[in-house]
């Protein structure tokens, strides 16, 4: 599913209207009258209703919502924010003419009157917030900002059309005043606020409701978000052996970080590698054998517990001489001159790698690595937290949580690798397509759960094309998190729950995409 800027969805919107030939009354008809459904059946027995409306046509669909509960013989009192009646937008004064002609009564509040709005406010159940929608700009201006704390004041459910008013649509970044509502009910997409922090937390359970825009003029937007429709499943075949599903190199570890390597090794094979086997330096090799049954290990030399000098043509040995299909790298691994070196003979080997952590680390030591990433016909996949990245591209940390997608997109394209940007959200980024993770939780900002995340997409690559296999460990990566924390809760989590719970993931993934159907309202929760 696409996940829109306000400038493409009133791109959609326009055309819809110009070419495609649906009026917008019947678009703002559809976006109410669902919104309204969705109020009344979440709030059955609630009788009083108070409907405050902007403007613009946000406040448009909020008449029409008003109108609706009005039929269902709701108490609805109604509010406009505008001096008079020349100051709506078209389509919200038909709407206005409409309501009172079935009977419907609006009162117009600005800052002189503002008492009455706060009046009424003491004595509803349930608020409608069709202040602003797509159409804002921060910071509020005026009384209306106001209004939003009068309305956040009052402690009513709220629900918000299309956006909480205040928040921005393109980005998660909040500022001034915005609506903290229960629940938002969007049109067509979400938007970016819907899905990224902060303000993501501030719209409460998220409905996406087709209301008729017409989709092919978005064909050239390619920003997604991970859904069970979107993403394949690896599939197992009768006549086959442990090779069909590929070998796993996982490169990692030192004294002290071993817990690093063995948690990818075992991620690996949960995640449905063939074989995995774990290179490390040969003084944690005890340890790596004691935690690791299914999987293999190959100690290599080591000093003061990290890689030594002799290690790299060890490496090259066993990768020539060996049949692995995929190399996972850098968990734990830390940083000195033979680690750097053993990441720069990586980047030459053929095969397709993971490059997690202290691989990271050593690779932004090494001068010009996005040639050396460039020149390489392998698929590469680059998995960096914000701090990593950071190192990465020489950018301010804040810089980039609050620009992940152009982020990641501009150094996908530096280094023509697949990019997994991790922060409180996940980016991929790939040639021209974004795609965002809406699954996992704060219980996984927790020591470990990267190392996971490498090692399932060190065992997908040999599954699946490389991007579909990045999408995929993806998704069951937070996915995991997300059964995890039902059981365990979000302080317990720990990064080896996630390998617990991949095999839960990966079974109600697949009884997700078996019952994909199409319906007019979609929670963003059941994604
Ligand atoms: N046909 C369609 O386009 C459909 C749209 N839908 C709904 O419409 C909104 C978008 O409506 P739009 O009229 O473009 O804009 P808004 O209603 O969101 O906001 C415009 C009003 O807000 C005022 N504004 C904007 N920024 C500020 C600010 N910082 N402080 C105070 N006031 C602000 C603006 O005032 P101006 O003085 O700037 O003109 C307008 O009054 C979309 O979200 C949907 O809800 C339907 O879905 C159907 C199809
Ligand atoms: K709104």
């Amino acid at each position: 599913m696409k996940v829109l800027k306000a400038k493409e969805m009133a791109f959609a919107d326009e055309n819809t209207i110009n070419l495609t030939g649906i009026p917008s009354l019947v678009l703002m008809e559809n976006a109410g009258r669902t919104t309204a459904q969705i109020t009344l059946d979440k709030y059955k027995d609630k009788e009083n209703f108070v409907v405050v409306a902007g403007s613009g046509n946000n406040g448009g669909d909020a008449l029409v919502v008003a109108r609706y509960l009005f039929k269902a013989g709701k108490k609805v009192k109604t509010y406009i924010l505008s001096s008079s009646r020349q100051k709506l937008s078209q389509d919200n004064l038909k709407n206005l003419e409409i309501y009172e002609n079935i009977g419907g009564e609006v009162l117009f509040i600005t800052e002189k009157n503002l008492r009455k709005l706060q009046f009424a406010l003491k004595n509803a159940d349930v608020i409608i917030d069709g202040i602003f929608g797509t159409g804002f700009k921060p910071p509020v201006k005026g009384y209306r900002e106001k209004v939003i704390k009068i309305i956040n004041n009052s402690k009513k459910p709220v629900v918000s059309v299309d956006i909480p008013s205040g928040l921005f649509s393109d980005s998660g970044q909040i500022e001034g005043e915005f609506i903290k509502a229960d629940i938002t009910i969007t049109f067509a997409y979400p938007k970016l606020c819907h899905i990224l922090y902060p303000a993501s937390e501030y719209c409460g359970e998220v409905f996406v409701v087709d209301i008729s825009i017409d989709e092919h003029y978005l064909q050239e937007i390619k920003r997604y978000i991970l859904t069970p429709k979107n993403i394949l499943l690896p599939k197992r075949k009768k006549n086959s052996h442990k090779y069909t599903y590929g070998h796993n190199l996982v490169i990692g570890g030192s004294v002290g970080k071993s817990g690093a390597v063995i948690m990818a090794s075992k991620a690996s094979t949960k995640a449905g590698a063939g074989l995995t086997t774990a290179l490390i330096p040969q003084e944690i090799n005890q340890v790596v054998e004691s935690n690791l049954i299914e999987e293999m290990s190959i100690p290599v030399s080591s000093k003061d517990g990290l890689f030594s000098k002799k290690a790299l043509g060890e490496i090259k040995n066993i990768i020539k001489k060996g049949k692995f299909s995929s190399i996972t790298i850098g968990m734990g691994m830390s940083i000195n001159d033979s680690t750097l070196s053993i990441i720069e003979y990586i980047l030459k080997v053929k095969k397709p790698i993971v490059i997690d952590a202290d691989g990271l680390n050593n690779l932004a030591l090494i001068d010009n690595f996005k040639n050396f990433l460039k020149k390489r016909k392998y698929p590469t996949i680059l998995t960096p937290h914000v701090g990593e990245m950071s190192r990465l591209t020489g950018l301010e940390t804040s810089y980039i949580n609050n620009n992940l997608e152009e982020v990641a997109k501009e150094f996908s394209k530096d280094t023509e690798s697949i990019v997994v940007l991790k922060s409180s959200r996940v980016v991929i980024a790939y040639k021209d397509e974004v795609f965002y993770s809406i699954k996992g939780n704060e219980g996984m900002a927790t020591a470990g759960t990267g190392d996971v995340l490498a090692g399932i997409l060190g065992a997908l690559v040999n599954r699946l094309e490389p991007l579909e296999a990045v999408k995929t460990g993806v998704y069951l990566h937070g996915f995991s998190g997300d059964l995890a924390v039902k059981d365990l809760g979000v302080e317990s989590l720990k990064a080896t729950d996630l390998i617990d719970y991949l095999p839960k993931a990966y079974f109600e993934l697949e009884k997700k995409k078996n019952n994909l159907s199409y319906s007019l309202v979609k929670s963003l929760k059941s994604y």
